[in-house]
């Protein structure tokens, strides 16, 4: 990887296309500037007039954005994808010119994407356009951080471009990016709401607990679908504007593939690195909130005490201590979960601190950590195993890893959930629950609907 000071455009396209040309193959020319400060959801809605395939990820609690617009390249695999996704990446760095004086997280070359939930589960269809793995690496990218926009261009040189045609597009495509901005376009209008098999789903909650009872599992999660259609096809820049305002504590992402969008707001960070410090988060454990300050607390101290959540939440803890200890060092878990609230319930939360020893990237840990047991279950083969033969859904990437990575070796996935499949004048929303010996299926499946509602709001249900 060649990394210099800034250069004009042309001077850099100059540059690439000759390296090109010397090793004839094409080459990632990578480019990192500030911009004027503008909007991150009219940067996302100006990305529809340059082709599609737009990415938006945000912490909004941190005021950190990434929204990416068009596909430099792509990072894909069927198989050995953890794997793949890293050898991938290190060969397309391992040529590149990077003009990024910055240093700062999330600008510069980064790959956005993210991975299904369970390759060897039967395909339905549903998530035709969203392979088992896939990573963007954005053609612009816009990164917020700390109130500082930068505006990164990437782009695939080949030894037969030429400098002065890539120069016009790119300016003409900068123009549309950051020129005139429209005003949003409205959101949709749920007209049919229809979820899917409730008391089939509730039959298998009873079969999971009588397998756990029996010992051949701890915990199982089991997740249901919910299918809307709108009075028109939903605009993805209107709803993702929506989960900021409401929902806070949240991740909140977007990935489009064709005309189809994964979209959602997930409280559950997998997993945070930024120079070798690691975060976690194990969040498993719910109850709704109340509707008075008093109301609200007592509810959240009787979820802090009950032995049920207690159990479910412990699991991941456990889990997810082990999982990380063989990459890392200084492993802090504190030894009881605080409460961690949303905007229509309430979680256990317990926060997991380390550090990543030199020779690991952000991918092992995923590839270490997923599915843990907030998604998964507890031991992981035999939970998976139940997932794949009994629960009436194809999962795709509702559950699994999302988010993205730099060439500085920082990143974070978080766990998708609170998620939607948006397809033109229709979606499929998805929600999950732990299973331990004494669930209810009743109770199970009123606390999947609480999950339904963040998406259920924000598509105007
Ligand atoms: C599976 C989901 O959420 C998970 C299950 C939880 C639970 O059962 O208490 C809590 C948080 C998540 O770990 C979902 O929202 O779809
Ligand atoms: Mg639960």
């Amino acid at each position: 990887m060649i990394q210099t000071e800034v250069k004009s455009i042309e001077d850099a396209l100059n540059e690439a296309i000759l390296l090109a040309k010397n090793k004839q193959t094409p080459q990632l020319l990578s480019t990192t500037d500030t911009i004027d400060a503008i909007n991150p959801i009219v940067f996302f809605n100006q990305a529809k007039q340059i082709k599609g395939e737009r990415v938006f990820w945000t912490s909004s609690f941190e005021h950190f954005y990434l929204v990416g617009a068009g596909e430099a390249r792509a990072l894909t695999s069927a198989s050995h994808r953890f794997e793949e996704t890293e050898k991938q990446w290190k060969e397309m760095l391992s040529d590149a010119i990077i003009f990024n004086p910055y240093r700062v997280a999330g600008t510069g070359p980064i790959a956005v994407g993210g991975f299904s939930f369970d390759p060897q589960k039967e395909n339905t269809g549903l998530w035709k356009h969203f392979e088992e793995s896939r990573f963007r690496i954005p053609a612009y990218l816009l990164t917020i951080e700390k109130g500082i926009c930068y505006l990164t261009i990437n782009v695939i040189v080949c030894p037969e471009d030429h400098p002065t045609q890539l120069f016009y597009t790119i300016k003409k495509n900068k123009q549309l990016l950051l020129g005139n901005h429209d005003i949003l376009p409205e959101g949709p209008k749920i007209e049919k709401k229809k979820e899917i098999k409730p008391s089939e789903w509730k039959e298998i909650v009873t079969k999971a607990t009588n397998e756990i009872k029996k010992g051949h599992a701890d915990k199982i999660v089991l997740a249901r679908e919910m299918q809307v259609t709108f009075d028109r096809p939903a605009d993805i820049s209107a709803i993702l504007d929506k989960l900021i305002q409401t929902q806070t504590n949240s991740f909140i992402f977007a990935f489009e593939n064709k005309n189809d969008c994964f979209l959602g707001a997930t409280p559950e960070r997998l997993v945070r690195v930024y120079d070798q410090q690691l975060f976690s988060t194990c969040l498993a454990g719910t109850a709704p909130r109340g509707e008075t300050i008093e109301e609200d607390q007592q509810i959240g101290l009787e979820l802090l005490r009950d032995v049920k959540n207690r159990e479910e939440h412990d699991y991941v803890v456990q889990m997810i201590r082990e999982a990380i200890s063989a990459c890392c060092e200084q492993i802090e878990v504190p030894k009881n979960p605080v409460l961690y609230p949303l905007k229509n319930l309430q979680h256990l939360y317990t926060p997991v601190k380390a550090s990543l020893k030199n020779e690991y990237s952000i991918i092992d840990v995923v590839k270490q950590l997923h599915p843990t047991p907030a998604l998964g279950g507890l031991p992981r083969e035999k939970s998976l195993e139940f997932i794949r033969e009994n629960e009436i859904l194809d999962r795709g990437w509702y559950g699994a890893p999302i988010g993205w990575f730099d060439a500085q070796k920082n990143g974070e996935f978080a766990v998708a959930i609170r998620s939607a499949l948006l397809q033109g004048g229709k979606a499929s929303l998805f929600a999950g629950c732990g299973v331990v010996k004494n669930s209810e299926p009743e109770a199970e499946y009123q606390e999947t609907n609480i999950k339904f509602t963040p998406m259920l709001s924000v598509l105007g249900g």
